[in-house]
């Protein structure tokens, strides 16, 4: 059984059904290695965000759409992993070509894509995107999870008008209950007031 802080709660606890798709906890990411501190798949929030979130799934059950996770909490050990990652030189032109095909790896952070003290690791943020519950696929939203690309940014210019639907249609559900855009990153959102501004954690996703 997990130990996990009574600060936390699993999301599967707030949002039943929910889908979680952990990248992190395997090596289908823009590391192409298990990420540190993620031992299994599971979401983890600080518990007004997590129950916020589960307030924006029975909006979007109501409307024929379902959440899927790609990240919750993420330790600080994670954090760490993803700044030595960075520093090493680059050794798969496949996994830059499809996470990160404009930028070098350092370029990254300097860009804002990946940050150096993440609300994740506050228990405030989440990665998600939404799958229409008649077909199970996910939304079209003109780019994939951790795509590091000016695509990504939510208000891009590259992308078709139902895409941009679709990522007004997530904005527009996270923030009827109380979460914030990163502009960079249509997935990533932030909710406000944050319940642990000041506090980074660093306990397994396990
Ligand atoms: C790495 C990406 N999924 C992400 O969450 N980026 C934001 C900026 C973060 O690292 O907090
Ligand atoms: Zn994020």
């Amino acid at each position: 059984m997990a130990k996990i802080p009574s600060e936390f709660i699993s999301l599967s606890e707030t949002c039943p059904n929910i889908i979680i798709q952990s990248d992190y906890s395997t090596v289908k990411n823009f590391t192409g290695e298990i990420v540190r501190g993620y031992k299994k798949t599971a979401a983890y929030m600080a518990k007004a965000p997590a129950k916020a979130l589960g307030e924006v799934q029975k909006v979007a059950l109501s409307r024929g759409y379902n959440l899927k996770i790609f990240d919750g909490y993420r330790p600080v050990k994670a954090v760490e992993f993803f700044q030595e990652w960075a520093k090493r030189p680059e050794t798969n032109p496949e996994i830059k070509a499809h996470y990160y095909p404009t930028f070098s790896r350092l370029d990254l952070f300097e860009q804002g894509f990946i940050a150096k003290q993440s609300s994740h690791s506050r228990g405030a943020a989440v990665d998600l995107t939404l799958v229409d519950l008649k077909t199970g696929k996910e939304l079209d939203m003109g780019s994939h999870f951790d795509f590091f690309d000016e695509r990504s940014n939510t208000d891009s210019k590259s992308i078709t008008e139902e895409q941009k639907k679709n990522r007004m249609l997530l904005k527009e559900l996270m923030e009827g209950k109380g979460f914030k855009n990163f502009s960079q990153e249509w997935w990533h959102y932030s909710f406000k007031p944050e319940p642990h501004p000041d506090q980074a954690f660093n306990f397994d996703v396990e």
